[in-house]
C-alpha cells in the first residue's frame, strides 16, 4: 500500500537532519579523500559511473538517506509509476516516458492500445520515413533530397531534442552517420525564426512542427512563419511539414503535413526527447539506428532505477542527496557543469526538467509544503563556466553543490600537445581540480585569498559521449527528478505555473488590460 506524506511528517527525515553533519574539507583531504573517491562510486549504464564522494555525505548520512527512501517508498512509487498508475494526479494523466525506451512492468493498456507498441510503431513509423527521406524516396516537389531538418517547437518539445542534437552532432560526423543538419526555431521573437530561415536553403529544407498540445502560440505563430517563407518561395508548405503531436490535438487531423507522428498526454513535454518528439529529428539528423542506440542507453539506466538498494541505484541516490542538501543543509541551487562542449545545451534542458517539474509549494493534493522544493538550476560547460561564474561559486556567501560530468575522451578527437599535456587532457585535470578546490579549499592569510572549502559536488564519468551515454545520463536526471518528487510529494508531471504568464499576455494583445499591464503596454508600443 503506498502512502504519499510530506517530507517533515517522515520521523526518517526528522533522524537524518540529526546526522552529524560531514566536514568535507577535512575527509576530502589526504588519503582519507582518496579512499573516498574509490569508495564512494556507483556504475551506471554505457559506461558511466556516479561519483558522490565530494558529497557532504558519510556511511551515517547514507544509512539515514536509506531509511528515507524505504519510508518514502521510493521504490514502489517508481513501480507504480511504471506500471501504469495515474501518477500525474493534478491532470488525471498515467506518466509513461520510459515506455518510449522499454518495458519496465506489466503492459499497460490506455485509450483501447497498449502502450508500449503504440510507442514502439511510432518509432518505426519515422525510422521508415527517415529511411525515405535519406534515400531519396521521399523528396521536395522538384525530387531532390532534403538537407536540412528545421524543429519547430518550444520547451520540452525544444530544449531536449536540441540539447541531444548538439550533443550528438560531432560524434555522428567523427562516425559517419551524419545525415542532415538541423536547426531548431523556438521563440516567437521574430528574430529567432527570421535568422534560421536566412541560414537555410528553404527549398531543400523539411520542418517539423512539434506541439504536444497543437495550441502553443509561439509554435503555432512560426509555424505560419515558415510556412509564408515557403510560399514566398514558391513552394508548397504541406510538401515540406510534417508535425508531432498528440492524436487528440488540433494539428492531429490536418492535411496540412507530409506526415504525422504521435506521442501522447502520458508523456510529459519535457520527458518527451525518447518519444516522436525527439525521435523525428534525431532519426532525421542521424538515422535511426543511432537513435535507438540512445533509447538503449535510456532503457539501461531506467533498469538501474529500479534497484532497491539505494546504494546500487545512482539516480535515487542522487535524488536523496540532493534532497539532504536542499531540505537539511539548506542550500538553495544547484550548478550542472558539464566538461563536454558537446552538452552545452544540456544544462538548458535540465533547468526546464527539473524547475518545470519539482518548482512546486503545494503537495500532489494541492495543500501548501512548509519546506523547500525544487532548487534553482543553472549551468554552463566547464571551462567557460570557470572563467565566468566560479567565483560565486568558491568564495560566494552561498554554497552552490554542483553536478559535474566529464569524458575521458573527446568525440572527433583531433588535439594538440602544448606544454606537454593535449587540451582533452587540460578539460579533465581541470574538472578534476575543481572538485579537490571546491571541497578542500586552500587556508591563506589573505582573506581575499582564502577558500573555506566545504562545497560539495558529484561527477559523472564516461569513456566518451556516445548515443548510449548520452541516453544514460538523459534518464539519469529524469529520473532523479522523479525521486526527488516523491520525496517531496508533489506532482513533477504538471506545470500549472506557466499559465498565468500566457493568459495576461492574451489579454495584453486583445487590449484588455488595465493598471501596471495597461502601462507596460503602452510602454512596450503593444
Ligand atoms: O508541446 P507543446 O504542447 O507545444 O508545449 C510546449 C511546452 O509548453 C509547456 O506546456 C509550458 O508552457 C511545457 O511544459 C511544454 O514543454
Amino acid at each position: 500500500m503506498i502512502k504519499w506524506n510530506n517530507l517533515n511528517t517522515l520521523s526518517s527525515f526528522e533522524n537524518l537532519s540529526k546526522v552529524e553533519r560531514v566536514k568535507l574539507a577535512e575527509v576530502m583531504s589526504g588519503e582519507n579523500g582518496a579512499d573516498r573517491v574509490k569508495k564512494y562510486t556507483i556504475p551506471m549504464a554505457a559506461g558511466l559511473s556516479y561519483n558522490y564522494a565530494a558529497k557532504q555525505v558519510d556511511d551515517d548520512v547514507l544509512e539515514a538517506l536509506t531509511k528515507l527512501a524505504e519510508e518514502a517508498q521510493l521504490a514502489e512509487k517508481f513501480e507504480a509509476l511504471y506500471n501504469g498508475e495515474v501518477i500525474n494526479t493534478g491532470e488525471k494523466r498515467l506518466v509513461l516516458h520510459h515506455m518510449t525506451r522499454g518495458q519496465l512492468g506489466e503492459a499497460v493498456e490506455a485509450d483501447g492500445v497498449d502502450k508500449r507498441t503504440f510507442y514502439t510503431e511510432q518509432q518505426k513509423k519515422i525510422a521508415d520515413f527517415a529511411n525515405k527521406v535519406h534515400a531519396g524516396e521521399i523528396t521536395n516537389a522538384a525530387g531532390e533530397k532534403f538537407t536540412t531538418v528545421v524543429q519547430i517547437g518550444i520547451g520540452g518539445s525544444d530544449l531536449g531534442p536540441r540539447a541531444m542534437y548538439l550533443a550528438l552532432e560531432n560524434w555522428a560526423k567523427k562516425n559517419n552517420t551524419f545525415k542532415m543538419e538541423a536547426k531548431f526555431i523556438s521563440n516567437v521573437d521574430p528574430d529567432d525564426a527570421a535568422a534560421v530561415l536566412n541560414s537555410i536553403d528553404v527549398a531543400h529544407s523539411i520542418f517539423v512542427l512539434v506541439s504536444k498540445s497543437g495550441t502553443t502560440l509561439e509554435t503555432l505563430t512560426n509555424e505560419s512563419f515558415v510556412k509564408d517563407a515557403l510560399k514566398n518561395a514558391g513552394l508548397d508548405a504541406s510538401k515540406h511539414m510534417i508535425a508531432v503531436t498528440s492524436e487528440t490535438s488540433p494539428l492531429a487531423k490536418s492535411d496540412d503535413y507530409l506526415a504525422a507522428f504521435f506521442m501522447d498526454d502520458y508523456i510529459g513535454g519535457r520527458f518527451s526527447s525518447t518519444s516522436a518528439v525527439g525521435g523525428a529529428v534525431l532519426s532525421l539528423a542521424f538515422g535511426p539506428e543511432v537513435f535507438a542506440q540512445f533509447l538503449q542507453g535510456a532503457a539501461e539506466e531506467d533498469k538501474l532505477a529500479m534497484n532497491k538498494n539505494v546504494l546500487e541505484n545512482p539516480e535515487m541516490l542522487d535524488a536523496l542527496i540532493g534532497v539532504y542538501e536542499r531540505n537539511v543543509l539548506g542550500y538553495p541551487s544547484t550548478a550542472v557543469l558539464p566538461y563536454s562542449q558537446a552538452l552545452s545545451r544540456f544544462p538548458a534542458h535540465l533547468q526546464q526538467l527539473d524547475m518545470e517539474s519539482n518548482g512546486k509549494s503545494v503537495n500532489r493534493f494541492g495543500e501548501a509544503v512548509d519546506y523547500p522544493t525544487g532548487p534553482v538550476i543553472f549551468g554552463e560547460p566547464g571551462t567557460n563556466g570557470q572563467h565566468s561564474f566560479y567565483q560565486l561559486l568558491h568564495q560566494g556567501t552561498d554554497i552552490v553543490p554542483l553536478q559535474f560530468v566529464g569524458f575521458k575522451n573527446s568525440q572527433i578527437g583531433t588535439d594538440v600537445v602544448i606544454q606537454d599535456s593535449t587540451s582533452q587532457q587540460k578539460l579533465c585535470a581541470n574538472v578534476a581540480a575543481q572538485i579537490v578546490a571546491f571541497a578542500c579549499g586552500k587556508a591563506d592569510e589573505n582573506k581575499n585569498k582564502n577558500f573555506k572549502g566545504g562545497r560539495p559536488s558529484s561527477i559523472i564519468i564516461g569513456e566518451e559521449l556516445t548515443p548510449e551515454a548520452l541516453g544514460a545520463l538523459l534518464a539519469h536526471f529524469e529520473n532523479k527528478i522523479m525521486f526527488q518528487g516523491f520525496v517531496w510529494n508533489v506532482n513533477s508531471f504538471d506545470q500549472e505555473g506557466v499559465q498565468l504568464g500566457k493568459v495576461l499576455a492574451k489579454r495584453v494583445l486583445a487590449h484588455e488590460t488595465d493598471g501596471a499591464l495597461k502601462v507596460f503596454s503602452d510602454l512596450l508600443n503593444i
